[in-house]
């Protein structure tokens, strides 16, 4: 390896032994997490303040990054959580009208080890071609021994490779909020009373989330990753949120446990992401990894109840193994139907679940976009009526009258013994 000696230097090294050399970045030190690539072209600050990015190193294939500094506006929760950050171009210049500081001089601040002046094309390419893997970025004192020799390659890899993996990684208890708090419609420019109540289990909640409810006058409890059933009913709300949240949903037994009480007392349900994954795992489909996921804020995504195509922001690295396309029973057969409402047009993921006799709905997506296009923003709305329906407690088909394709439940085959493949 060469590297020079004078504290600018920075690597970036793989499982397989790939190494790649910049310039440090934000801190210098060692950070260890998951290399994955983003496609987004803005946004850099909701995505490195995204929860679910927990434990992952972000390469960021937009070349130029940063030049709109960091303000105090755009987090999406109270501090970065990416365990590392990779980019080509760092603008040497911040210039927006609201910006606060520099991102070289936040990331500094919040200790995260980044690197530069690597080539994000090249890595893209390579995890796209082997898959999200683990990775390290090293800088300053880290690349050199006590004596001031420079540390073996070898021995960065070893580093590298005995991380815990993303797989079977539990980390949503780590984010999640310590404390309830309510985000009120009256704060987010609704006037009038709230039309509902939503209880929404932090399991990595972006802020934009809550608010996009509270625009449409739901009044959001916001509740930590480890909130009981009892202590959900006790605020008697008329839905319940499962939000995005870091890690293996094969993990979140806690929340798969308080998914089924929610849906066996006939809650009305939504959940974005995490909470798709976890509806698909209550429902009884198994979740698997993605070679190298779905992460960016251009995304086509199928909604197959209306033929419509929606471009969305998008961060996983599971996914839900379900057969798209049919009506089928859930394996987990009290819940009755369940569709595959939504895909992925890259490669025909499961993007969505619609339960069709209890209402519940999720998507593996981002609708609060932020950052992002707003094509899904009318999945709030049908959350919202969703929970204010007459009929929600008769077990009707969830979708809001106005989207129903007759064809899509009418011609259903009837129920057979559902999806015979769990992970
Ligand atoms: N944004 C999310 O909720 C991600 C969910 C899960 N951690 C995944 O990577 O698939």
């Amino acid at each position: 390896m060469s590297v020079t000696t004078d504290g600018t230097s920075a690597v970036l090294v793989l499982e397989d032994g790939t190494v790649y050399r910049g310039t440090a970045y934000g801190a210098t030190g060692t950070t260890l997490g998951e290399a994955v690539f983003s496609t987004a072209m803005t946004g850099y600050q909701e995505t490195l303040t995204d929860p679910s990015y927990a434990r992952q190193i972000v390469v960021q294939t937009a070349p130029h990054i940063g030049n709109t500094g960091v303000n105090d506006e755009d987090p999406e929760s109270r501090r970065i959580w990416v365990a590392g950050y990779v980019v080509r171009d760092a603008a040497r210049r911040a210039s927006n009208w609201r910006s606060a500081r520099s991102l070289d001089d936040e990331l500094a601040a919040q200790g995260i080890v980044s690197i530069k002046d690597v080539d994000t094309r090249a890595i893209t390419r390579h995890l796209r071609d082997k898959g999200a893997m683990k990775a390290g970025i090293f800088s300053g004192d880290a690349l050199t021994d006590a004596r001031g020799e420079e540390r073996p390659t070898a021995e960065l890899v070893d580093e590298v490779i005995n991380q815990p993996g993303m797989l079977g990684a539990r980390l949503a208890e780590e984010v999640t909020t310590e404390e309830a708090y309510v985000v009120e419609p009256s704060d987010h420019g609704y006037s009038g009373e709230p039309v509902a109540t939503v209880a929404a289990i932090d399991l990595g909640l972006k802020t934009m989330t809550p608010v996009r409810m509270a625009e449409r006058g739901l009044r959001v409890h916001v509740l930590p990753a480890t909130t009981t059933f009892a202590e959900i009913e006790a605020l008697n709300p008329d839905g319940v949120f499962l939000s995005n949240g870091p890690g293996d949903p094969a993990t979140a037994s806690t929340q798969i446990g308080l998914l089924r009480e929610v849906l066996d007392a006939g809650k009305p349900f939504f959940g974005i992401c995490f909470g798709n994954q976890i509806l698909g795992r209550a429902l009884g489909f198994g979740t698997y990894k993605l070679p190298f996921g779905h992460r960016g804020i251009n995304q086509p995504v199928m909604d197959h109840t209306t033929g419509k195509v929606e471009i969305t922001s998008q961060n996983h690295g599971f996914a839900v193994d379900a057969p798209i396309g049919e009506i089928v029973t859930a394996p987990e057969s009290r819940y009755g139907r369940v569709q595959v409402s939504h895909s992925s047009l890259n490669d025909g993921v499961v993007e969505g679940l619609r339960c069709l006799d209890i209402p519940a709905f999720s998507v593996q997506y981002h609708p609060e976009a932020a950052a992002g296009p707003h094509d899904s923003a009318y999945l709030f709305d049908r959350f919202v009526e969703l929970m204010t329906r007459d009929d929600v407690a008769t077990g009707a088909d969830t979708l809001p009258p106005a989207d129903r394709r007759p064809s899509a439940t009418d011609s259903a085959p009837a129920p057979t013994g559902g999806h015979d493949q769990h992970a």
